[in-house]
């Protein structure tokens, strides 16, 4: 367990609900899910395909609303907030990476990273020196000026860590990050991930279906019929 875990929660959910109408008929795919997620703590969301991983990443990432229950993220509770400031707690305290990059195509992979710093108002020469490190971290300092469509797919999995940790958010979301690699380059990347994300002192909450990248998180928690499952 890392040493930063300790602290106000960085995520709180409570009794968080949420249901979905198809053809007339209602499925509950949250069911009441109750979680809290320390400071610095690495969380492995584990469950079957369809248990609710991606929807749960939605709501704790504030992108979209009609959930029932209490979301609150780094002292904020976000069912109080309106659509301005719930996009202010995602700037100022998230980090996102997705199982498919999502990076800017015309841009080099070292502006994918300097690009949000940018937003954050840090001036371009901190934020491109913090993009080289990063990217120096993980093993892409000689891949700077390439674009995504120039990049293996670990590479543009990499830059997405880089940018997902580049304003080193208290708290960073992954869905499946290393799903789209194969098996030795997933394991890599999430190794990687995971040394970045404790060396920053980040929690993250990352859905997986691989328990073997789970057990190497600091807690496994356990989707099982809308309800989190503590695993023993
Ligand atoms: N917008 C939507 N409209 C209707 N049903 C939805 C919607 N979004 C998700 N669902 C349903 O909610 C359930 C949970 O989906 P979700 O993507 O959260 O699961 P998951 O655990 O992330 O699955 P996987 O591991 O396959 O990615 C699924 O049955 C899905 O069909």
């Amino acid at each position: 367990m890392n040493d930063a875990v300790t602290g106000e929660p960085v995520v709180r959910l409570t009794d968080l609900a949420r249901s979905f109408e198809q053809g007339g008929v209602r499925i509950d795919v949250l069911n009441g899910v109750n979680l809290t997620v320390a400071p610095g703590e690495i969380v492995a969301l584990l469950g079957p395909s369809g248990s609710g991983k991606s929807t749960m990443l939605q709501a704790v990432g504030l992108l979209e609303g009609g959930f029932q229950g209490k979301i609150e993220i780094a002292g904020h509770d976000a069912t109080q907030l309106d659509s301005a400031e719930r996009t202010e707690v995602r700037k100022n305290h998230l980090g996102f990476v997705y199982q498919f990059h999502h990076l800017l195509p015309d841009f080099t992979a070292l502006e994918n990273v300097v690009l949000p710093q940018l937003l954050h108002d840090v001036s371009r020469p901190v934020a491109a020196a913090r993009a080289e490190e990063l990217l120096g971290k993980l093993g892409l300092s000689h891949r700077l000026d390439h674009r995504p469509s120039q990049l293996s797919g670990g590479e543009q999995q990499r830059v997405a860590v880089a940018r997902a940790l580049a304003n080193k958010p208290q708290l960073v979301l992954a869905d499946e990050p290393t799903g789209n690699l194969d098996e030795k380059t997933s394991e890599r990347v999430l190794g990687e991930f995971l040394d970045l994300v404790r060396g920053q002192g980040s929690a993250a909450l990352v859905a997986t279906h691989n328990q073997a990248l789970a057990a190497r998180m600091d807690r496994v928690v356990v989707l099982h019929e809308g309800r989190i499952e503590a695993k023993p």
